[in-house]
This record gives structure tokens, sequence and C-alpha cells, in this order.
């Protein structure tokens, strides 16, 4: 499904070198590491945004840093999703209408019963300013899957959550990744949201880890 080979990137200074992954159809991985160690950065290169100084990243066999801006915005439209910290959805719409945008982009159809299962079955009519910060972040996270993508990318997607909607939220993206064979990378600062998936990887010292079963410090 997604395959990153050698990966290293720098801003002012080397970030990673050498990262490897593998991620399989239907797995879900967490990314944790301290702040500032580029868990958002290697998220970025994955998920097509952002070139790496070196290295390729393979999604369903396409070398995507080689395909051209059409290819990869076709690819960014139905093959996957992104859920970042920040949910960047249109304001001034409602929930509904957010919806429909992105239905309509990936030719897809929106899910009501995901928007039960997301708790915002009730306040689809209104405008998004109107929502509070976990109503606004489930919203974004119904935006992504109602694109039917392939493998989600999410960018600490509980970060504005407390815990028991953080731990239903990936219940739904769990229950996703399941009924569609799809795949989850998640970058997270929550080691007990961390655990629930099906490997950790530690991003420490320039390189990114496979965590063993409770070796859990960082
Ligand atoms: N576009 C950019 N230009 C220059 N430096 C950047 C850019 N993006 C990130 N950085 C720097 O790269 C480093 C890693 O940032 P990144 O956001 O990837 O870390 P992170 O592990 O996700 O941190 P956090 O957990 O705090 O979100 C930071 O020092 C950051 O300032």
């Amino acid at each position: 499904m997604l395959k990153a080979i050698n990966l290293s990137h720098s801003f002012d200074y080397l970030l990673f070198e050498n990262v490897n992954l593998e991620v399989n159809k239907k797995e879900k991985i967490a990314i944790v590491g301290s702040s500032g160690s580029g868990k958002s950065t290697l998220l970025h290169i994955l998920s097509t945004f952002l070139k790496p100084k070196s290295g390729e990243v393979f999604i369903e066999n396409k070398n995507i840093y080689s395909l051209k801006e059409k290819e990869l915005i076709e690819i960014r439209r139905k093959e996957i999703g992104i859920i970042f910290q920040f949910h960047y959805l249109f304001n001034t719409f409602s929930a509904l209408e957010n919806l429909e945008v992105a239905a309509l982009l990936s030719e897809k159809e929106i899910d009501f019963n995901l928007l039960k299962r997301l708790k915002i079955d009730n306040v689809i009519y209104q405008n998004i300013q109107t929502l509070s910060g976990g109503q606004q972040q489930r919203v974004s996270i119904a935006r992504v899957l109602t694109k039917k993508p392939k493998i989600i990318f999410a960018d600490e997607p509980t970060g504005n959550l407390d815990k028991e909607n953080a731990n239903e939220v990936i219940e739904v993206l769990f229950e996703y990744c399941e009924e569609n064979e799809a795949s989850l990378i998640t970058v997270t600062h929550d080691l007990e949201i961390a655990k629930k998936f099906d490997k950790v990887y530690l991003l420490k010292d320039k390189k990114l880890i496979l965590m063993e079963n409770g070796k859990w410090t960082m």
C-alpha cells in the first residue's frame, strides 16, 4: 500500500535519515516522538505534500514524487485522506456543505451512518464557526472519510478532544479501515492512543525505530 525507501530530510539541520517504512493494506500504524523530532515533516513527505531531500515514496506502487502535478492531485482527491491538527474546513459553510464539497470532488456519497457514529448528525446544518472545536474536528474527519480513501494520514487527530471523544474517534477510524481495507498512518503525542495501533514507530535520534512490545520509553 505504502512504501518509503531511505528517506532523509533537513531544514536548518538534519531531521532524519535513511527512514524506511512499509504499511500494508488494513494496517494501522502510529508514529510517536518528542516535539520537533520531525513527525509532521515525515507525514507531509509520506502524504505527497513535501518532496524529501532524498529517498522515494511509493503509494500503490506509484513513485509519487516522479508523478506529474495533475496525477498527484488525482491521488490526493481520490486515494488518500489527510486529517490535520487544524481542520481547514470552509468556515462560512455548514458542516453538510463541507461534506458535499468532498463528496463532489471525490465522486463519492456522504455516509449518514458515519455522521451518527461521529455524533455530528444533529449539527450538520450548522455553520462550522458555530461548532465546538471537538465537533469541528469530527466534521473534518467525516469529510476525509467521505472521500473513501485507501490510506489515511492523520496528524494528532485527537489533539483537540477529551479522552472519551479521542477514543471514540480512534474507534471510528479503525472501523473505517477494517470495513474499507484502508491503512492508517497517525502521528500522535498520546502513548495511550498509540498503544491501540498495530505497530508503533518512534522517531528519535534521526531514525525511525519500530517499538517492540513493552518498550515504551521516548
Ligand atoms: N517548512 C519548514 N521550514 C523550516 N523549518 C521547518 C519547517 N517545517 C518544520 N520545520 C522545523 O523542523 C523541525 C521538525 O518539525 P516537525 O513539525 O516535523 O516536528 P514534530 O515532531 O511534528 O513536532 P511537534 O510534535 O511539536 O508537532 C522543527 O524544528 C521545525 O521548526
